[in-house]
């Protein structure tokens, strides 16, 4: 583990932490937000305490002009941040004071302007179709015009890197003349994403020596090394981080700004944003994907739901010494939790430290040993323990004579039929002892998983009222041994809540339908189990 701070410098006195999940966030292929959305997500923004957040392009389609219109109507507070608009330089010809995004921009009510100017002399000529003076002149008018206007501008400079390696005369003389114009920050954007840090870093550090700007970095993720060469920029001068909430972005997408500033924050030592925010970024990240409908991916760093899942057994030993042998960082710095996971590739610690999470004392070495076995022998019939800790928890009460039974399936039997209306109907009968009764329960559903679900409801429900609040949430199918054909055997994965609560259970059989049924009786037996319900006599 290395939390401790070991910047090779000080943190420059000014920095800014600029979220653009909004805008460029929002060039994500599929990612796509409401009015309502963005100003949802801002809120979580500034909950986080990042200084500015790019909103969108005022001016260029209707829900972005919205979406300012709402926030200077006051539909969303900031206490830490900066409202920022978007917006690109005048057009070939015109002029700032008439032009119409420049208008936008200017009249967003956000306190600060980040246009995006051509800095590579290639797109000046083939994609603007302009000449280089003339880009200088639209840059120089849009950023004096929007600064007398009393508005604050940073500068992207589109396309630097690549830029400043075909002409690096005409990319410094696109940052002096920003910053002669009165921009305050000048954003070195690597567009397509291509560089890498050491080439970051060398590029920075001659820009930072050539001009007296105040720099910005802005990368993209193509080579897969956004965030190091954020980094990298910071580490030769640039003191203003640009990035979105888990990475979204154009293509491959942006520098993920969470562990851009847990790593400046962690590593080096600085100050980023507010007090005790750092600690709140997996639950915001989490509920900003909420917002944006991508599931977040669980091996993100950082905050991802395996970023401190420990699966191997010789991790596990470790662990149980002393938990930072295998963690760089305590997870709770950063609002995670640590992992244990049981599998076929768990030692005796894996168990030890699992049982322990869920109460069990499992200090007995022989014990430990042989519920180790029994996952491992379990694992290689097709089980997996570690998506399914409802199922874990059923096999070690089991194994330990701890396991209440609530109720005996005597048999089940499901039965299809289609009708020559084109209409399919399923129907399950279910033969099962509870509460000193037996019952017969017939239980109709659109397929057998349904069906089997409604009858063993039914046939608990007088017995035990509470499975009326279970739910199934997700049922998942998945063949073990591809290449058998409809002779495969399967494993399926059920997801059970009760609204407080939320649960795994998994079931292996050649037949889905029986492997269904060990998944959905386990669900139950586990639902009743947390219940705190007695079984019945
Ligand atoms: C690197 C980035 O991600 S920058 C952000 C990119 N984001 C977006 O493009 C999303 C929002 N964009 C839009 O809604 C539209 O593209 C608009 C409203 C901005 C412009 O739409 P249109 O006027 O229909 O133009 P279109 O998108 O086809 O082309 C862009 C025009 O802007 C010009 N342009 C490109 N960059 C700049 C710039 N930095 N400054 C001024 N003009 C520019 C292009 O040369 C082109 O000019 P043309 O109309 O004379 O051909
Ligand atoms: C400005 C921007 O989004 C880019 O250059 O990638």
């Amino acid at each position: 583990m290395s939390t401790t701070a070991s910047a090779p410098f000080e943190r420059p006195a000014e920095f800014h932490v600029y979220d653009t999940t909004l805008r460029d966030g929002a060039q994500q292929e599929g990612l796509r937000l409401s009015v309502a959305d963005k100003l949802q997500i801002a809120g979580l923004l500034d909950e986080l305490g990042v200084n500015y957040i790019e909103g969108g392009w005022p001016g260029a389609n209707p829900n972005d002009t919205a979406f300012f219109a709402a926030a200077a109507a006051g539909e969303v507070t900031l206490k830490n941040a900066t409202l920022t608009a978007f917006g690109f330089t005048r057009r070939v010809g015109g002029t700032a004071a008439d032009d119409p995004l420049t208008a936008a921009l200017r009249d967003s009510g956000a306190g600060v302007a980040c246009v995006v100017a051509k800095s590579h002399d290639q797109h000046v000529v083939r994609a603007l179709r302009t000449t280089l003076e003339e880009n200088l002149a639209m840059i120089t008018d849009t950023v004096s015009h929007l600064v007398a206007e009393g508005q604050r501008v940073f500068l992207d400079c589109e396309h630097f890197f690549d830029g400043f390696r075909d002409n690096k005369a005409y990319a410094l003389e696109v940052v002096r003349t920003a910053m002669d114009a009165g921009a305050e920050v000048a954003v070195l954007c690597d567009t397509n994403g291509g560089m890498l840090p050491t080439w970051v870093g060398e590029i920075v550090a001659e820009v930072a020596q050539a001009t007296d700007a105040r720099l910005g970095i802005h990368a993209h993720n193509d080579t897969g090394c956004a965030v190091a060469n954020t980094i990298a920029a910071v580490d030769a001068g640039a003191m203003h981080v640009q990035g979105t909430i888990n990475g979204y972005g154009e293509r491959t997408g942006n520098a993920d700004l969470v562990p851009i500033v847990a790593n400046l924050e962690l590593k080096y030592g600085w100050q980023l944003l507010p007090a005790g925010s750092l600690a709140e970024a997996t639950r915001l990240s989490h509920a900003i994907a909420e917002v944006t409908n991508v599931p977040p991916s669980t091996r993100q760093p950082y905050v991802g739901l395996s970023s401190f899942a420990h699966k191997a057994g010789l991790h596990a030993s470790a662990i149980k010494v002393d938990p930072n042998l295998y963690q760089h960082i305590d997870p709770e710095l950063v609002g995670n939790d640590m992992r244990m996971l049981v599998s076929d590739m768990a030692g005796r610690a894996n168990i030890q430290i699992k049982g322990s999470e869920l109460g069990f004392d499992l200090s007995d070495r022989d014990l430990a040993a042989k519920i180790t076995d029994k996952v491992k022998e379990r694992e290689a019939d097709g089980y997996t323990y570690e998506g399914a800790d409802a199922s874990f928890e059923l096999l070690l009460r089991a194994e330990l004579d701890q396991l209440p039974e609530y109720f005996v399936a005597r048999s089940w039997r499901v039965f299809t039929q289609s009708g020559t209306d084109g209409v399919t109907d399923t129907e399950a009968t279910i033969r099962l002892e509870a509460g000193g009764h037996s019952t017969r329960v017939v239980g109709e559903g659109n397929g057998p998983v349904n069906a089997l679900d409604h009858a063993l409801r039914e046939a608990l429900l007088p017995v035990y009222p509470v499975v009326d609040h279970f739910e199934l949430s997700d049922y998942r199918v998945r063949i073990l041994d591809q290449g058998h054909g409809t002779d495969a055997t399967t494993r399926v994965l059920i997801q059970t809540t009760n609204g407080l609560r939320t649960w795994t259970t998994v079931g292996v059989g050649q037949n889905v339908i029986e492997a269904s049924w060990e998944a959905l009786s386990q669900a139950y037996t586990y639902g009743l189990l947390h219940s705190e319900v007695e079984p019945a006599s």
